[in-house]
């Protein structure tokens, strides 16, 4: 987990030294903007008062206003935050969107409460920050452990405390609700669009590529569904509570189909696991980390690799689908044995992207079909991800320090644009 915000950059560092980047942005970029902590209070259904503890960081609206899922964690904090809210400052800039970057969470187990206690924590959440989002402010999206339901009630309540009806003020909603067609698939997508570059760069056809999954959430799980389809060989799956194996590679389809079946209408969260299904060798959640296999695809929390694992790493391709699967140390590592990673600012960006899309569709009153929303996500990723691996090449440098130098340098020419503007005004 991330520990302190300020230091814990080291690619950040790197690359503005590298950049020669001037003085301003170098600044602005280890500053967050705004970090606010608001104690969330909700009555239980027997009674009691329950009060958690709740952070909104909008770390830089340079590009425009700030974008970001919200995570409901037990173990999030103010620090990790902060570290996902610079990341999506990146993120959006290298895949030119519009917007700056922003992280939510909550410090809570929302498996341990209710659906109403849910539904009331997630209304506080809008509740308590609400005078600082808004449409052309700060928009919130799903991020581990919320979903479009709870999209839906965070846009309902954003709706009730502003009177006024603002279907761009929230992204990854449920489609009634005004989401967008390939949101829930989207973070999937986007992945598998980058893995594609990456083979066809390699001049390596899909079925002789072998890919594991660590994180079968909705992520993760699109994803493996969406790489079957595409030719690749998905041999491992794994979620918290077990991890599946076939030496022949398995269809993910039934075993997502299997996850989701434990979310009734009245339900929030799945309860089934992959690890339920017997058809499939069972194996230990950390066998699947050591599996041999081309592409180690992480895609459930941050520092899944560390220094004190990255030794039993033996694929040749890490694609992070979470946010900061890899640690700083074990990224070095694995570039002095030359595995590739494909950075999770490009290789996560598909959930954004589409996210964008919706934000558009609810300003402008327009309902997009699956189909366009699709092309036009292939089309970004096509003009994105190689200017990724082209400018690794030009520069010799891995992705990741491709990816944050095409991101802090369109940030540091707005801020010179900017001028006196960046100056903060309130
Ligand atoms: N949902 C989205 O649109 C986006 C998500 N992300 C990132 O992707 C990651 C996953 O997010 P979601 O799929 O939304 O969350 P999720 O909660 O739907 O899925 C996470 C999955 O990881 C599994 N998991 C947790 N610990 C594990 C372990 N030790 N071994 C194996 N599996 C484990 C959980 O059981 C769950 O199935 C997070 O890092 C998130 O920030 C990034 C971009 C967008
Ligand atoms: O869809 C969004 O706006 C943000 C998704 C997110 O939190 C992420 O990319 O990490």
């Amino acid at each position: 987990m991330p520990k302190d915000s300020n230091s814990d950059t080291p690619i950040l560092d790197e690359t503005l030294a590298r950049l020669d980047i001037p003085d301003d942005a170098r600044k602005m970029l280890h500053a967050p903007q705004r970090r606010t902590e608001v104690a969330l209070r909700i009555r239980h259904d027997d009674g009691t008062m329950g009060i958690y503890p709740a952070w909104r960081v909008q770390y830089s609206d340079v590009l425009g206003p700030t974008k970001g899922g919200i995570r409901f964690h037990p173990g999030v904090n103010l620090d990790e935050v902060t570290e996902l809210a610079r990341w999506m400052t990146v993120k959006c800039a290298l895949m030119d969107l519009p917007f700056g970057g922003a992280k939510g969470g909550v410090q809570v187990d929302p498996k341990k409460l209710s659906r109403q206690e849910l539904e009331r924590l997630s209304r506080a959440f809008v509740d308590g920050f609400g005078d600082m989002l808004g449409p052309n402010r700060d928009i919130p999206a799903p991020d581990v452990n919320t979903n479009p339901r709870i999209m839906g009630w965070m846009a309902d309540e954003y709706a009730i405390i502003t009177r006024a009806h603002q279907p761009a003020a929230i992204t990854g909603k449920p489609l009634p609700l005004g989401g967008s067609e390939g949101r829930v698939a989207s973070t999937g997508q986007g992945a598998l669009l980058v893995l594609q570059e990456w083979a066809r760069r390699q001049d390596r056809d899909p079925g002789d590529i072998t890919v594991a999954v660590q994180g079968f959430g909705n992520a993760g799980a699109h994803f493996a569904v969406q790489a079957h389809k595409a030719g690749f060989k998905v041999v491992a799956v794994s979620d918290s509570r077990g991890a599946l194996y076939s030496e022949d590679g398995l269809d993910p389809e039934p075993l997502h189909r299997e996850k989701e079946q434990g979310k009734g209408l009245d339900d929030v969260y799945s309860d089934t696991s992959v690890g339920d299904n017997e058809d499939y060798t069972s194996i230990d959640l950390d066998a699947l980390l050591g599996l041999e296999v081309d592409v180690l695809a992480l895609a459930a929390l941050q520092d899944a690799v560390t220094e004190d694992n990255v030794s039993d790493i033996n694929a040749g391709c890490i694609l992070e689908i979470a946010n900061g699967p890899v640690s700083p140390d074990a990224d070095q590592a694995l570039a002095d044995r030359d595995v590739t990673v494909l950075p999770d600012v490009l290789a996560n960006a598909g959930g954004v992207t589409v996210s964008y899309y919706e934000w558009i569709q609810g300003r402008n009153g327009e309902r997009w079909s699956e189909e366009d929303v699709e092309e036009r996500m292939k089309d970004r990723f096509e003009r994105i991800a190689p200017q990724v691996f082209d400018r690794a090449e030009e520069d010799g440098t891995s992705l990741r320090q491709a990816a944050y130098a095409i991101a802090v340098e369109r940030i540091a020419e707005a801020i010179s644009i900017r001028g006196d503007s960046c100056y903060f005004k309130g």
